[in-house]
Order: C-alpha cells, then structure tokens, then sequence
C-alpha cells in the first residue's frame, strides 16, 4: 500500500489555522497555499534518489550529492495552480504539465477539459499537486492519465486530505505516495465538501466567490 505522509510540523499546523479560516481573504490564502506546498515539498522530496558530484569550492575540490532523476510538477486545474509557485520556489529547472479537471457539481465525478504534458513526462517522477482531495475522483482520474503516458513515478501532494479520497487513491493507486499537510477524518457533507474543511480552494486562491 502507498505511504500516507500527514504533516505534523508546527508551521504547517499554524498555517492551516489560517487556511481553514472563513475570516482569511484571497491575497492571504493564495500565499499561505505557496507557502505550505513549499514545506510539504520538502518533505515529499526527502527520498529522491541523489548521484555524487564533484564541486570546485574556492580551496578544494568537494564530493557533493545532486538529485539523480529529472522533475516534472502537474497541477490539477484549476486550484492545483495555486501551489505551483511554491513548488518551483524550491525546484525551478522542473518542467510544468497541467491537467485541466472539475467536478461536476451533482455527480462529483471529474470532467476532463485540458491535458498537456512534458514530451518526456514518462522518463520524469512527478509531482501532482491539488489543495483538496476529497472523494478522489479528480486525482484518481489526473494518474490515470499520467499511467497512459507512461509515467511510473507519481508522488500526490495536498493541502488537505479525506479519508474518502485517501482510501479511493489507496486502492486504486497503491503505487502512489500521499504527501498530506492536514487530514480530515470524517464524512464528506452533501455536496462533496470536505468537513471541517477549508471550503472552496479554487474560488479561494482565485476570489471567484
Ligand atoms: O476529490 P474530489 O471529490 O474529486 O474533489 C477535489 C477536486 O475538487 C476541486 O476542484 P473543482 O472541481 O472545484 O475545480 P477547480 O479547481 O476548478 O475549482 C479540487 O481542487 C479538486 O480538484
Ligand atoms: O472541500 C472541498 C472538496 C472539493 N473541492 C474543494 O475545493 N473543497
Ligand atoms: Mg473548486
């Protein structure tokens, strides 16, 4: 089965008491959102594979280790966005795919309006990254896709988890490492959202409501 990993990080803790927050406005969000894709990132990156290299210092020559596989970060559109800027705070040289997904508002399930990729994304281990993972459905469908293209390395990145969405991932993807910073263990309410919650990222990160 694939790893769980739930953050218990102070910074992260106190990060997502500002995230949950109804009294948090869109300026705040979008940066606290960058700022806690960066830390989990940090965290998600922990067991990349590293190669040794030899660096020129000003007095000698040093053997320094570098991460030894090529990078690629896949938001799932449109709130996955939001976390790209963080991502790439910590990995610039990495490449950008998205995937272009919403939930349709009565049957949950996730409707496809976009998908563009690196030309090697299967050669990459990638980061997919959505703030919400609630039933699954946009994230089980997002590596499906990049399973059809290859790609063998996939490591989910989140703000926030369900047990719903944890436990469809799981069963459906249990090559996948989940990299959670918080984890809410309960019901989703009747409109998929997940409880407590954080409401509405992508209107969040955006301000469109
Ligand atoms: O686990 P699930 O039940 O699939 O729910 C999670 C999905 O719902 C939200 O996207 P939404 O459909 O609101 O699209 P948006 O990012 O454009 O706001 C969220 O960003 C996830 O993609
Ligand atoms: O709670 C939820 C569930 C799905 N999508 C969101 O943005 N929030
Ligand atoms: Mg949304």
């Amino acid at each position: 089965m694939s790893k769980l990993f739930v953050s218990e990080h102070p910074l992260i803790h106190t990060k997502m008491a500002m995230l949950r927050d109804e009294q948090t406005g869109t300026k705040e969000f979008r940066e606290i959102i960058g700022e806690v894709a960066s830390l989990l990132l940090y965290e998600a990156t922990r067991d990349l594979p590293l190669k040794e290299v030899q660096v020129k210092t000003p007095i000698a020559t040093a053997t320094c280790k570098t991460i030894d596989t090529k990078l690629a970060m896949v938001p799932i559109l449109r709130a996955g966005l939001g976390m790209t800027d963080g991502l790439l705070n910590l990995l610039p040289a990495a490449k950008i795919g998205h995937i272009g997904l919403y939930r349709d508002e009565t049957t949950l399930e996730p409707v496809e309006y976009y998908c563009k990729l690196p030309l090697d994304i299967e050669e990459r281990t990638v980061f997919l990254t959505d703030p919400m993972l609630a039933t699954g459905g946009s994230a089980d469908a997002a590596i499906g896709f990049l399973k059809a293209r290859g790609v063998k390395n996939i490591i989910f990145l989140c703000i926030l988890a369900a047990t719903e969405g944890v436990e469809r991932l799981q069963k459906n993807h249990p090559d996948v490492d989940i990299y959670a910073a918080a984890y809410d263990d309960g019901s989703l309410n009747e409109h998929g959202y997940i409880v407590p919650g954080l409401g509405d990222a992508g209107d969040r990160i955006f301000g469109t409501k």
